[in-house]
């Protein structure tokens, strides 16, 4: 598919700090759609660059009487209507469609928050096609304020068991509204209501596909990088600097240089095992730099938790700087340009928590990846996987062949088995005895078929001694505790039940 054509699809959301509003993105995306997400206060002109076919207004935490409550730009009513610009509010987003277009919005008696039942009340505008007056359905509701006079030309569609206002329509304006929540999957009859609205009544097409993505990025790359440019990316083992490093291979081949560092703080058989896959699976052009001695001495010692997190990004820098002028040295010019696995979530702007002082919560993650080559080195960004969820960066990474049991790793530590050992790492066989009790405690996973259901599962080498027997002994050693976890995306996480 053309560029070309994947904008004139585009659902643009506009956030105003809904805790769900990624989760919009994401749903669209899974329909085959291209989505993005820029700031629910953004200029009139980053919209329209966007030439978006359909706006999505998220949820947020304000009040639209607030003072400061976050709002689309003037002028933006004016702009969709005339180029005939789908618009859906939901909750926050739907009350200031509400309040601006001549509406009001009043503090809720009814309040509704958790799981309610709503009812269809008239067949308007599509929204429920496919249901009749009077089919009910559960949906996620979570507001304070609610629509007590709609602006003309809207009519209710659906209300909630308590009489409140729960789905509007205005096919002839083409704004429509939810006062509940249809991307979260507690709204279970949520996807159904947003493909009609996608399909049915905006007419759009589903096209986005992670081939295309690939072909757009490989595009985009040897667009960027010139004939004599010469480019360095850090391989750590994980999913997002390898399929980043794959994918501007691709597009250059090997004027990639790629660095692995063995730090001293890798898992069992870690080296042997990642550069295997690097170099026979995906033919990438890595140095192995084994500095264990040099980490392993700089950390000696060290107790402070912090402090080794300094002392390891410290000596990544100075093997980075040394792998950089080592190639320059070698190659008769710098390298232009440094590949980056940042992912979407990373870039994304959204609305910081009411009352934090800030407009928007948003900054690129600075620290995120390398961040700390030599500055005289003044490298350009490649981030083919900025406009990436994880699970997208996976599915591109299986069409780049990169091997499936690969991308399903689960995640592991920059600083690896320094952060998984309180104390001084280098304490006896502290490492030794947390490499073998990792790998056993993984292969035991794997073999129990569970390693896919968990997130991540890791051993601990605990700073306390305790009484045990080992053969015929009683013996006072230390304990290593074992810790596995399930998560959706990284960001929260819950027990794994064995
Ligand atoms: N052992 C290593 N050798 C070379 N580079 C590394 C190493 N460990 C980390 N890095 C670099 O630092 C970045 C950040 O490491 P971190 O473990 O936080 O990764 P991440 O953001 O989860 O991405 P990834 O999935 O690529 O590991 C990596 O993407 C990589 O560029």
């Amino acid at each position: 598919m053309e560029a070309q054509a994947v904008k004139s699809n585009l659902v643009l959301i506009l956030d105003y700090g809904s805790q769900y509003t990624h989760l919009i993105t994401r749903r669209i995306r899974s329909l085959s759609v291209f989505s993005l997400c820029i700031s629910g206060t953004s200029s009139l002109k980053s919209i329209t660059d966007l030439n978006p076919s359909v706006i999505i207004l998220s949820g947020g935490p304000h009040s639209v009487h607030a003072q400061d409550a976050p709002c689309f730009p003037d002028g933006f009513v004016e702009y969709v209507e005339k180029t005939g610009i789908f618009v859906l509010g939901i909750c926050y987003g739907f009350q200031l469609i509400v309040q601006k277009l001549g509406g009001q919005v009043a503090i809720g008696e009814k309040q509704e928050y958790g799981r309610m039942t709503i009812e269809v009340v008239k067949d308007y505008g599509g929204l429920f096609k496919g249901k009749n007056i009077g089919d009910k359905q559960v949906v996620w509701m979570s507001h304070g304020d609610e629509a007590v006079k709609l602006p003309a030309g809207f009519e209710v569609v659906a209300r909630s068991e308590q009489g409140g206002v729960a789905a509007v329509a205005n096919p002839g304006r083409r704004f429509y509204g939810l006062q509940y929540h249809p991307e979260v999957t507690h709204s279970p009859e949520g996807m159904e209501l947003l493909r009609h609205f996608l399909f049915d009544i905006c007419d759009v097409s589903a096209g986005w596909k992670m081939e295309d993505v690939m072909e757009e990025e490989i595009k985009v790359i040897k667009g960027m990088v010139g004939p004599d440019d010469h480019v360095i990316c850090a391989l750590s083992g994980g999913v997002d600097s390898t399929v980043a490093a794959t994918l501007v291979h691709k597009a250059i081949g090997d004027r990639l240089h790629c660095i692995f560092v063995d730090n001293g703080l890798l898992r069992y058989k870690e080296q042997e095992r990642v550069m295997g896959t690097f170099e026979r699976d995906l033919h990438l052009p890595v140095t192995c730099v084994d500095a264990s001695v040099q980490f392993l001495s700089e950390l000696k010692g060290v107790t402070d938790p912090e402090k080794k997190r300094k002392i390891i990004g410290k000596e990544f820098i100075s093997i980075f700087d040394a792998f950089a002028h080592d190639l320059e040295k070698k190659l008769g010019t710098k390298p232009s340009y440094l590949v980056q696995g940042t992912l979407y979530p990373d870039v994304i702007e959204s609305c910081p928590p009411p009352g934090s002082g800030r407009t928007h919560s948003h900054t690129i993650k600075s620290h995120h990846n390398v961040g700390g080559l030599p500055k005289d080195m003044k490298l350009k960004l490649i981030e083919p996987l900025k406009l990436l969820f994880k699970d997208e960066v996976r599915e591109l990474g299986r069409i780049l062949d990169v091997p499936v049991a690969f991308l399903k790793r689960h995640p592991f530590p920059g600083p690896g088995l320094a952060v998984r050992i309180p104390g001084d790492v280098t304490q006896g066989n502290a490492l030794e005895i947390l490499r073998q009790v990792d790998e056993i405690f993984i292969q035991a996973i794997k073999e129990g078929g569970i390693y896919d259901e968990i997130w991540q599962a890791f051993a601990v080498f605990l700073p306390i001694k305790t009484t045990g027997v080992q053969g015929d002994q009683r013996t006072h050693s230390n304990a290593v505790a074992l810790r596995a976890v399930t998560s959706q995306d990284g960001m929260t996480a819950d027990w794994y039940y064995f």
